[in-house]
């Protein structure tokens, strides 16, 4: 077994070790969660006992949700928690401290910080609330707001969630076109916005955006703009807040696929499940709740977003911050979590790597608040991880989590007592009958397998928007494995019970019918000082052949000549192995993304392939669309040789 890259103390004293105390009277025996074995134990139990661990987890929240957890078992469609009626703002403000900071609104001007204390957080919630009904908002209907990270966006959510309106946002640097592909399909009866959002030293302003939202939705009875004065007065009625108790599986939210291509799709998550899911990640595997400060780098757009309101179930603070993660100074985050006190602080990989790169980091900061450093948004390479954690200290734990959209939550993570091994996920969440299949659906480990969920998450989505037969949720999860959720992820389970996430499946590599991740080859690759990122692809061609090429976003004033090529492939050869190594470099000017930072394998595919994506390619869900001209050129010239 290979050591660990960081250990737990002795007594991690954790939320989790109070929980598994409570799991053992629902389980009739004893279970402690005290060290790997324990929380291996647990995990079993709770995925072998899912209505005795959701009950548990419930209980462990203060939920008094009566009748059984999993009335009907099966995927899609279980029913949970039949007989309770919940409320996800209302588990919110489940007996908070009325003085104490709720909600720091951040922005790039450290001047211009604001607090909400639980006891304003709420009072304007109910205010707001108020308002929505006052505009004839009600249960079911649509409140979708087009705002930055602020405070405001939490408001906006938690009062349509306490009256049963359902909710979604698309961050500002949205297009329009890109945002109306969201909402338009909602029919929104309200739409919540700002005028303007910050980034990078400018403000960006949206005014004209907005005209094409309010144009572009002819359902809108209201428009709210948020420091307007209708705003303040809204937020300033007087009101109780009387959460209307729904069914479990009422719909909450609306959070959209990626959609880099087609139409993005409308993911819906009932309330008692996205609110027992994510106040579980918090409390058991992410040890928050009151006292403790979540900050994670995103913007509303993101699920990272709503991962992070969460942390108010918990009675954890929350940081909305408005601004670029790398302004005024590429270590911005860090300065950020030292100024706030922040105990838990959320990133990127690609953030980690720029700081390195630019040989700046938490060392600089006093961090000593500081307890965790959560990971997302793509693989984690093991050289930048084991950099961090000797910059972080033993104090503080490296938790990478993998999960999505589609649960609004992790499926995999860290656990305050079990170790962390850099470059992997400790352990699947609990509750969650995580397993890798081979293509025949049998169990395997030790070998990249495809990431399948066998048993329910109350978390999975409620619904597809506008899928009345149910057709495209099924496809999108359950048409490779009936009734097990298949995630499109390949990930290898380890001898040592953790879990190696190696990328997308079906932008996988298959090489002469050996499946290969493309996070095994960006590893070594940008770890090279001349390589600031990579994208690699492979491409199965009309006379069985495969063709697998590199493209590499080079440092400044570096070029691509014989050395780098050599050098480049020595490295995957020894750090992944020759079967990785590619058929050809290609220096490119960028490699594209979507809106939450994941590197758009697919698309690049398609165009190497020889589609013309024109039109097809949502241009507000990608960050440079394009820089896949250059990619179409590549393409072209190949095809061209003789
Ligand atoms: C938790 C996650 O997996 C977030 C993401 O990358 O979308």
């Amino acid at each position: 077994m290979s050591d660990p890259d960081w250990t737990p103390p002795i007594s991690a004293g954790s939320r989790l070790e109070g929980f598994a105390e409570l799991a053992s009277t629902y389980a009739g025996r004893e279970l402690s969660a005290s060290d790997a074995a324990g929380y291996d134990e647990l995990w079993r139990w709770s995925v072998d006992d899912l209505d005795g661990f959701w009950r548990a987890v419930a209980e462990h929240l203060g939920h008094r949700l009566p009748g059984p957890a999993l009335a009907v078992e099966r995927m899609p469609g279980a029913v949970w928690f039949p007989e309770s009626r919940v409320n996800y703002t209302a588990a919110v403000f489940a007996d908070r401290p009325a003085d104490e900071v709720a909600v720091l609104g951040v922005s790039e001007d450290p001047d211009a910080t604001t607090a909400l204390t639980w006891a304003e957080l709420h009072d304007r919630v109910a205010g707001l609330a108020a308002t929505y009904r006052r505009l004839g908002i009600g249960e079911g209907d649509r409140v979708v707001g087009y705002l930055p990270n602020s405070p405001d966006a939490v408001v906006a959510l938690l009062a349509a969630a306490s009256i049963g309106a359902i909710w979604s946002v698309c961050g500002m640097d949205y297009a329009a076109s890109a945002a109306l592909a969201r909402f338009q399909q909602l029919e929104p009866k309200l739409l919540v916005h700002a005028t303007s959002y910050g980034h990078g030293g400018r403000t960006h302003d949206r005014r004209d955006v907005v005209d094409e939202l309010r144009a572009g939705l002819p359902s809108l009875a209201a428009t709210l703009e948020t420091g307007s004065t209708a705003w303040d007065a809204a937020l300033a009625v007087e009101a109780e807040l009387e959460p209307v108790g729904v069914a479990f599986d009422h719909p909450l939210w609306v959070l959209f696929s990626s959609g880099t291509t087609g139409k993005p799709k409308g993911i819906v998550h009932g309330h008692g499940g996205a609110m027992l899911e994510q106040a579980k990640v918090a409390s058991l595997h992410y040890d928050l709740g009151p006292g403790e400060r979540l900050f994670w780098y995103t913007t509303p757009s993101w699920m990272m977003w709503n991962f992070v309101v969460g942390g108010l179930l918990v009675g954890a603070s929350i940081v909305a911050y408005d601004g670029s993660p790398a302004y005024p100074r590429t270590d911005q985050l860090w300065a950020l979590a030292a100024e706030h006190g922040v105990t838990a602080l959320g990133m990127s990989p690609a953030y980690v790597a720029a700081c390195q790169k630019a040989r700046v980091g938490p060392a600089a900061h006093d961090l000593s608040r500081l307890r965790r450093v959560g990971i997302s948004g793509s693989t984690f390479p093991a050289v930048s991880h084991r950099a961090l954690q000797a910059e972080l200290g033993p104090d503080v734990q490296i938790c990478s989590i993998s999960g999505g959209t589609d649960v609004v939550s992790a499926f995999v993570g860290s656990v305050p007592t079990v170790p962390v091994w850099a470059g992997e996920l400790s352990r699947p969440c609990l509750g969650v009958a995580l397993d890798a299949y081979d293509a025949a659906g049998r169990s395997v480990h030790g070998e990249v397998g495809e990431l399948v969920v066998t048993r329910p998450m109350p978390s999975m989505p409620v619904m597809f928007w506008d899928d009345p037969d149910g057709e495209r949720y099924r496809s999108a999860y359950f048409d490779t494995y009936p009734g097990v959720w298949r995630h499109g992820d390949w990930i290898t389970l380890t001898d040592h019970g953790s879990v190696v996430i190696h990328g997308r499946s079906d932008a996988t590599l298959n090489r002469k019918g050996i499946r290969m991740g493309s996070a095994d080859i960006y590893e070594p690759v940008e770890a090279l000082p001349e390589v600031k990122e990579a994208l690699v692809i492979g491409v199965e061609e009309p006379d069985g052949g495969y063709w697998m090429p590199l493209f590499v976003v080079l440092a400044e004033g570096v070029e691509l000549d014989a050395a780098l090529d050599r050098r480049i492939r020595e490295a995957i050869k020894v750090h992944a192995s020759p079967r990785h190594v590619p058929d050809e470099i290609f220096a490119v000017p960028g490699v594209p993304h979507t809106r939450t930072g994941k590197k758009l394998e697919v698309p690049v595919k398609k165009v190497l392939a020889g589609q013309d994506l024109t039109g097809a390619l949502d241009p507000g869900s990608v960050d440079a669309p394009e820089l896949l001209d250059h990619y179409a050129e590549i393409a072209l010239r190949r095809r061209a040789r003789p």
